[in-house]
């Protein structure tokens, strides 16, 4: 097969890759609804843009200048589809005019008539401007998500960006000639097609992955989350317990459990209706989070009971903050008024795992509940 087709089916196939991958990560990170507008605008733009380079408009200038202002817009609606796909929104005024320059500099070289370097000069600069603010935002926004495939993309980006900026300063120095033709013998569009081919293809990849890791970060989160009350479920507590507990037999520090539950929860499903007890379990959770420190662990462990992970506390700071969390929840509020009755246990050398630390803290749990509720009972070590 020629060069010259095999190139242009390359170069296509690789644009086409592009939709694919942006259409996805769009869907999967749920931002097709925020970029889909300009996900088609770049399309248009770039179809209407190329269209106008095959005959019978191949041959004209100002078909030509047509050409490169559209995929300028193109390269911009690019731009604001990612920034927009990462949560950014810069806004239209700058796009509007820096797209006014670029035409306004295409129309005065028309009619001054000097020659083409003029022309590729602003495309290329409009087109490696953006691709250079594509190269800051992945650098910025994607670094945090996922650390190694971020810069990959920004470094796609800003090579791209480049030799862009390096084609258009050697247009404007020694002109460019209207040949688009990408394997014309010594043509300077050369590097450019195969960049576009080989660096593209790695910025799709780097942008697959970077979504990736930011739906699977946010698939782990939910998977640990309890819906409700948005505090960890059972199963994301259990796993901080694990570590505490596997911790503390390494010999770092220990911790303590609080085990809170709501006292005559089903009178007041009964009496109020599920919808407010649902209310209720929501304050409860926000009361404990609010009453305890930072690094304490909050989660729900079915119903209406909640487990707390009280990382490097001692026995009597556990109970001492477990007094604080019962005032706190009882304490009148505009909601219905609730009580908690509250087990505490603390981590010994001698528990095997956490089960039996979660045990002692459930038994000091039904003691508060058969001693009257709306009460603090602290296992025995
Ligand atoms: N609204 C609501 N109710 C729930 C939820 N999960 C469990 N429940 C209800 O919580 C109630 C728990 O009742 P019990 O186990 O009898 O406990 P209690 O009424 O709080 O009694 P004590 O714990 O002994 O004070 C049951 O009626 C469950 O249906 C929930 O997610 N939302």
């Amino acid at each position: 097969m020629p060069a010259q087709p095999l190139l242009i089916a390359l170069v296509s196939v690789q644009f086409f890759v592009h939709a694919l991958a942006w259409a996805m990560t769009a869907r999967m990170a749920r931002r097709w609804r925020a970029t889909e507008g300009h996900f088609a605008l770049f399309w248009l733009f770039l179809a209407a843009g190329l269209a106008l380079f095959v005959p019978p408009w191949a041959s004209g200038s100002a078909p030509r200048n047509l050409a490169d202002l559209l995929i300028i817009a193109a390269a911009m609606f690019e731009h604001r589809g990612l920034a927009l796909h990462w949560g950014r929104c810069p806004r239209a005024a700058g796009y509007v005019a820096g797209l006014a320059a670029a035409a306004a500099t295409v129309a005065a070289s028309f009619l001054l008539d000097n020659g083409h370097g003029v022309r590729v000069a602003v495309v290329c600069f409009g087109c490696g401007a953006m691709l250079a603010a594509s190269a800051g935002l992945m650098w910025r926004l994607g670094r945090a998500a996922t650390p190694f495939f971020a810069p990959v993309a920004a470094a796609g980006y800003a090579l791209l960006a480049a030799l862009l900026l390096a084609r258009g300063v050697q247009a404007l120095l020694v002109g460019a000639t209207t040949k688009i033709s990408i394997d014309a013998p010594g043509h300077a569009n050369i590097p450019l097609a195969i960049a576009v081919l080989f660096v593209g293809g790695l910025i799709n990849l780097a942008h697959i992955r970077l979504v990736l890791g930011r739906v699977l970060h946010r698939l782990g989160q939910q998977a640990k989350t309890d819906e409700l009350t948005g505090a960890l479920n059972r199963r994301g507590l259990l796993q901080e317990l694990e570590q505490a507990h596997a911790g503390a037999l390494q010999g770092r520090a220990g911790y303590a459990l609080m085990m809170v539950d709501v006292d005559h929860f089903k009178a007041i499903n009964d009496q109020h209706g599920h919808a407010q007890g649902d209310q209720v379990l929501r304050t409860v959770s926000a009361s404990l989070r609010a009453a305890l420190r930072g690094d304490d662990l909050v989660g729900r462990w079915g119903g209406e009971e909640f487990c707390v992970l009280l990382p490097r506390t001692r026995l009597a700071d556990a109970e001492h903050l477990a007094q604080r969390v019962a005032a706190r929840v009882a304490a009148p509020g505009p909601g219905i008024r609730v009580t908690v009755s509250i087990g505490v246990s603390e981590y010994g050398p001698a528990d095997a795992d956490v089960q039996a630390v979660i045990r002692r803290a459930d038994d000091a749990l039904y003691a508060a509940k058969d001693a009257g509720r709306n009460r603090v009972v602290v296992a025995a070590g």
